[in-house]
């Protein structure tokens, strides 16, 4: 069985700044997968190449045996792949359950000329996106904010809508940019909770994350990356007995 995403030789320069350079790894379905390692390592870099923001500059990203190098963020979630922003990317003006079907909008079938005459079909798929995005807030913890606009939520809860509107494309991998930053230990645990429980159902999970407590808690593997290039990737054992894991971390 092939991975679900697999990452070949892959390099990112911007001018002369090498983000990411040879890096190789794979993802099986079912993984949490983590990307850990010093500020500045190319850890965002390489999310946004793998969710198609970047172009590499060199290198080969496939998502289910698929080549994406011509694919768009848009193509990418329609073929099952979704993520969350460490800068955050939530309506404010918005409700929070209109933010989740948001996330749903590429599974809505409705064409222009149905849109236009208001024709049934459409008022089907609202209402099914409403009664998905409503099941999806619960399941993230946020059941209790529906109709809240999102600017009177809480940091935390903020955090758990954007999962909650990433998952709304009913994606087969979620990539999450740091979620656990700015939250504190209660928001940390429950966010614990959150990823076990969409892993343990089918979603594969990628993280980017500072949080060395939750990342070797939850992950089933680590990629270490310094100033752009893979430092180690094994299991949370192997990653915390590597010696050159523990010397760039531990400054030698
Ligand atoms: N758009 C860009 N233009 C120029 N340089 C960039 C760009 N994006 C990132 N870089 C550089 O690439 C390197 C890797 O940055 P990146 O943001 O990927 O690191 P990171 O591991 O995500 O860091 P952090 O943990 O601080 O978020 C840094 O030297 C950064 O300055």
């Amino acid at each position: 069985m092939s991975a679900l995403v697999e990452v070949k030789a892959l390099d990112k320069a911007f001018g002369g700044v090498h983000a990411v350079e040879g890096v190789s790894f794979s993802v099986d379905a079912g993984q949490v997968y983590s990307v850990i390692g010093p500020n500045g390592a190319g850890k965002t870099t390489l999310f946004n190449l793998i969710t198609g923001l970047y172009t590499p500059t060199k290198g080969e990203i496939r998502l289910n045996g698929e080549s994406t190098s011509d694919l768009e963020p848009n193509q990418l979630a329609e073929r099952g792949m979704c993520r969350t922003f460490q800068q955050m990317q939530i309506c404010m003006n918005m409700t929070a359950i209109e933010n989740v079907m948001l996330g749903r909008h590429l599974k809505l079938k409705s064409s222009l000329f149905t849109t236009l005459f208001r024709l049934p079909a459409l008022r089907r798929d609202e209402d099914n996106a409403r009664q998905r995005a409503a099941e999806l807030m619960e399941y993230v913890g946020c059941g209790d904010y529906l109709d809240t606009e999102a600017s009177a939520m809480s940091y935390g809860a903020l955090k758990r809508l954007e999962i909650a509107r990433a998952l709304a494309a009913d994606p087969k991998i979620i990539l999450l940019d740091e979620p656990a930053a700015g939250l504190n230990a209660t928001e940390t645990a429950a966010l614990e909770q959150l990823i076990r429980k969409i892993a343990d159902e089918g979603t594969t999970v990628m993280l980017v994350e500072h949080d060395m407590k939750l990342v070797m808690g939850i992950s089933d593997r680590l990629l270490v990356l310094n100033y752009g290039r893979v430092l180690a990737e094994g299991t949370p054992a192997e990653i915390r007995q590597n010696p050159d894991v523990i010397a760039a971390y531990l400054g030698g």
